[in-house]
């Protein structure tokens, strides 16, 4: 579920008379995400021919001060032509709006669906859309620093505390032990630097057929390696949802979709199995600060830290040839 917050007829009325969209048709609540409240909006459209938004209220975890970075990332990557939705201002001008001490924002609506099961073309097309994406943001003058790097995994692991991590498996314990300290001292320090997705999931893709019709759900995005976003990519898309099986067809594909748009350098292709690691380490470490402080009870659905330590072990044991051709 994510609608965490009721909005009434009247108060969504209001709301979209802000902005020149036509008037509210319908307005239905998105059960998918978890971080926000998303609504499907459908109005009569500026020339009567009807329109579709997404509307969107901040709910936790997005720092409101930071909204201008992310907001602003959307309007100049759609400006350039990539696939992401851009955001539609209001009468005045702004990319947000405050509604009862919450921030919202309506983003134009995009045709796609998410895959579980990628096939290689669509794998090769999300790298494509991908390097596409941090090359139109190589323009970008905002930047926002990236608050989920080696040393702030280790602080989620501490307030999580070992003995709480070794409730939910011994063998998660066991692999933060075995892997964190070398990622913490052994991390690049002078990789190619861009503005980065960081969490281009499955889920926040949309495809059309082979054709990518949407990136989605830019809250994570930062400035950080453009190699560790690849990384990040990888982990979601080239292996089995629960990461007992690695997927080299796929992962071929989604490497050289990138190598298309974007050529990576001799230390980014050597840095690729480290910085998976650390990609993996990364979905441990939020996965498992979750699932502790998430009552079991609660609507919202836990991701297993597991699928990550599964991959974590493939990335260990593959070395580069996980991400041949490119290594
Ligand atoms: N611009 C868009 N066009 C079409 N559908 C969208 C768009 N933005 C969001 N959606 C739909 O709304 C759902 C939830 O959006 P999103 O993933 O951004 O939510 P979230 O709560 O921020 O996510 P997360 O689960 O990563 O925290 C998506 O799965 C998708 O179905
Ligand atoms: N994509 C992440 C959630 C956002 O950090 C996960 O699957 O753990």
């Amino acid at each position: 579920m994510a609608v965490y917050t009721h909005l009434s007829a009247e108060t969504l009325e209001e709301l979209i008379a802000e902005y020149d969209v036509g008037k509210l048709v319908s307005a239905k609540g998105i059960a998918e995400g978890i971080s926000n409240s998303n609504w499907l909006i459908e109005t009569t459209g500026k020339d009567g021919e009807g329109a579709r938004f997404i509307l969107t209220m901040y709910e936790y975890r997005i720092d409101i001060e930071q909204l201008p970075f992310f907001l602003n990332l959307l309007d100049h990557l759609a400006a350039r032509g990539c696939p992401v939705p851009a955001t539609i201002h209001d009468r005045q001008g702004n990319a947000y709006r405050d509604l009862d001490g919450k921030a919202v924002a309506l983003i134009e609506f995009l045709q796609g669906v998410s895959i579980g099961h990628p096939t290689a073309e669509q794998a090769f097309e999300v790298g494509a859309a991908l390097a596409q994406i941090q090359l139109a943001a190589d323009d970008f003058t905002m930047t926002r620093t990236n608050d989920l790097r080696p040393p702030d995994w280790r602080d989620l692991f501490d307030k999580c505390g070992m003995e709480a991590i070794a409730g939910i498996s011994e063998k998660l314990a066991d692999s933060i032990g075995a892997h964190l300290p070398a990622l913490l001292q052994r991390w690049p320090e002078d990789l190619p630097i861009g503005t980065i997705h960081a969490d281009l999931f499955p889920d926040n893709v949309l495809v059309l057929g082979n054709t990518v019709s949407g990136l989605i759900d830019f809250y994570f995005a930062c400035t950080d390696f453009l190699a560790y976003d690849l990384a990040v990519a990888h982990t979601a898309w080239c292996f089995s949802a629960d990461g007992s099986e690695f997927r080299p067809d796929i992962s071929a594909a989604l490497l050289k979709g990138y190598a298309s748009k974007r050529t990576l350098n001799d230390e980014e292709r050597a840095a690729l199995p480290l910085l998976a690691k650390g990609a993996a380490m990364r979905f441990i470490a939020t996965r498992s600060y979750d699932w502790i402080n998430t009552p079991a009870e609660a609507l919202v659905m836990r991701k297993n830290p597991m699928d990550y330590v599964r991959r974590l072990r493939h990335y260990d044991a593959l070395g580069a040839q996980a991400f041949a051709p490119l290594t």
